[in-house]
């Protein structure tokens, strides 16, 4: 039993950010966390998916060289390299002894176990109650959500962990869901040479982007082998040892359309799930059967409790957990700054191509205002898209709220479409007018250039 000012519960990006500042600006801060300090983002989550993907667009490079340079021969992918940086520089083989270090070293007071809200000014750590003067930051993230699906829970199916943690690749893979985890690790696989069928339940890859990048998405995985249903889901699961290779047993998925998929290996990507009532939040005031955790623009929660991340609902993305932490931080601390706004919230798949967004869809915009106006520009009809030539797919959009005559959304989808999205979130941030935007010099022939013939288009 302790007395503290500030409690975190859950210690990943977004909480270690408000723990460890707070705890150097000379707060008492007593940090929780159950698994590891750092969270989802760096063991199983952003950093090593990463690091897969970097090598994965290495060997897919290399098959470009033909055509473009000469030949190299068959690419023969390894992916010892892959797991071994994974586990020695991403994870420190899941390891978080120097995060650990680094938050006491700053002065806190680290605690491992599961942390629940007892009530106002009140967290209960394993048994062991605490009590907080200032109060209660919930920063516990999600977990993968497991659909409903019949014999799932007999097969042992992998999620984001196992896949980040594989070091031996499976012959085939079956991916439940086509989002972004799905997406980026299907394609990782696939150019390692697994035989990877992906299975996404809406009408496209990437159901939450603009239509067309979902569909080009599907137009290049299945190009590079990877077999692509879309509009159908899983309505059964069963081991099926005639799916794995040497004898090794595999799965089957029955899909609702009654075909059957097989593979050695189960990747459920589903989407996250985030559980409010194990944080104990229904203690002060939270409704037991909420999905996320509601939070206004400072991230309170009431009183005395905030939340920052996953659990807010607000986008599953680091960046989102570390821009609330920083409200929390100031708010805490009684100093001023902007509110929380989300109208320019970056969003990047990094496929290849990347799959980068910002701000509203077109749909959303026409749903949502009066006047909107559309361009588009085809990365491979511009200089440096046609220069670029094998791998150039993508396509630069803009979304106009033409009653005011800015930018409310933007899709960037090419190579290195996360680096042009840069431009177009300062469009949408800070309502740049779109005739200053047509009228500035975009460098050529870059990448970024396309926006330009984008806005070209608005029609
Ligand atoms: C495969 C994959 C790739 C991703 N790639 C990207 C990317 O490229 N870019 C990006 O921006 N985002 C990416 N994300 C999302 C990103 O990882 C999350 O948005 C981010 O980790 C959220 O941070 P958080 O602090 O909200 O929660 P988390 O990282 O989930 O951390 C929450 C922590 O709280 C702990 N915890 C939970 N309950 C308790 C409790 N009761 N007591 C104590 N501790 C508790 C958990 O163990 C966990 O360590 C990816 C996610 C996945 C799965
Ligand atoms: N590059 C990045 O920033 C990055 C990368 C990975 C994850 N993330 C974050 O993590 C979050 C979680 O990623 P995710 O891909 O697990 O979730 P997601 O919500 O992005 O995608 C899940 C997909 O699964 C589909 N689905 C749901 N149930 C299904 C079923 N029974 N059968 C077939 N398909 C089904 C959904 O339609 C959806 O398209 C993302 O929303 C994102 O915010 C970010």
């Amino acid at each position: 039993m302790g007395t503290f000012d500030i409690a975190v519960i859950g210690l990943g990006p977004g909480g270690e950010h408000v723990a460890g500042t707070l705890a150097e600006r000379g707060l008492r801060v007593l940090g929780i966390e159950d698994r590891l300090v750092g969270g989802e983002c760096p063991y199983w989550g952003c950093v090593p998916s990463k690091m897969m993907i970097r090598a994965a667009n290495a060997l897919a490079e290399a098959r470009r060289v033909d055509g473009l340079a000469g030949s190299i021969g068959a690419v023969r992918p390894n992916w010892a390299p892959v797991a071994d940086r994974i586990r020695a520089d991403a994870t420190d083989s899941w390891d978080d002894a120097v995060a650990v270090d680094r938050f006491v070293g700053k002065g806190g007071t680290f605690v491992r176990g599961t942390g629940r809200i007892t009530g106002p000014g009140r967290v209960e750590v394993d048994g062991l109650e605490h009590t907080l003067e200032r109060g209660v930051v919930v920063a516990t993230g999600t977990r993968p959500a497991v659909p409903p699906v019949d014999g799932l829970a007999d097969v042992p199916y992998w999620t984001n962990h196992e896949a980040i943690e594989v070091e031996e690749l499976p012959a085939s893979l079956v991916v439940l869901g086509g989002g972004a985890v799905g997406c980026e690790l299907a394609q990782v696989f696939a150019r390692f040479g697994v035989d990877v069928s992906i299975v996404e339940a809406g009408d496209r890859l990437l159901p939450q982007e603009e239509p067309r990048a979902g569909d080009l998405l599907a137009d290049v995985f299945r190009a590079e082998g990877i077999t692509v249903r879309t509009g159908r889901s899983a309505r059964r699961v069963d081991v099926d040892p005639a799916a794995g290779p040497d004898g090794r047993d595999g799965v089957a998925v029955e899909l609702s359309s009654s075909e059957t998929v097989r593979g050695e290996k189960l990747l459920v990507a589903t989407g996250r799930t985030v559980d409010v009532a194990a944080t104990g939040l229904e203690s002060v005031g939270v409704a037991a059967g909420a999905l996320t955790v509601p939070v206004d623009e400072r991230c309170r929660v009431t009183d005395g409790v905030w939340a920052v991340g996953d659990v807010t609902g607000e986008g599953a993305f680091t960046h989102v957990a570390m821009y609330q932490a920083g409200i929390v931080i100031r708010d805490v601390l009684g100093e001023d700054g902007p509110a929380a706004d989300y109208r320019a919230l970056p969003r990047v798949t990094f496929t290849d191509p990347e799959v980068a967004s910002v701000g509203l869809s077109e749909r959303a915009a026409r749903a949502s205002l009066t006047r909107v106006r559309v361009g588009t520009a085809q990365v491979p009809s511009t200089a440096r898209g046609w220069i670029h030539k094998a791998g150039n797919e993508g396509f630069v959009t803009v979304v106009e709220d033409a009653d005011r005559g800015v930018l409310v959304g933007a899709t960037a989808v090419g190579p290195s479409g996360g680096e042009v999205l840069g431009a177009l979130a300062v469009a949408v941030h800070a309502q740049v007018p779109v005739p200053t935007l047509r009228s500035m010099m975009y460098a050529y022939p870059t990448f970024h250039r396309g926006i330009e013939d984008a806005l070209r288009d608005l029609a």
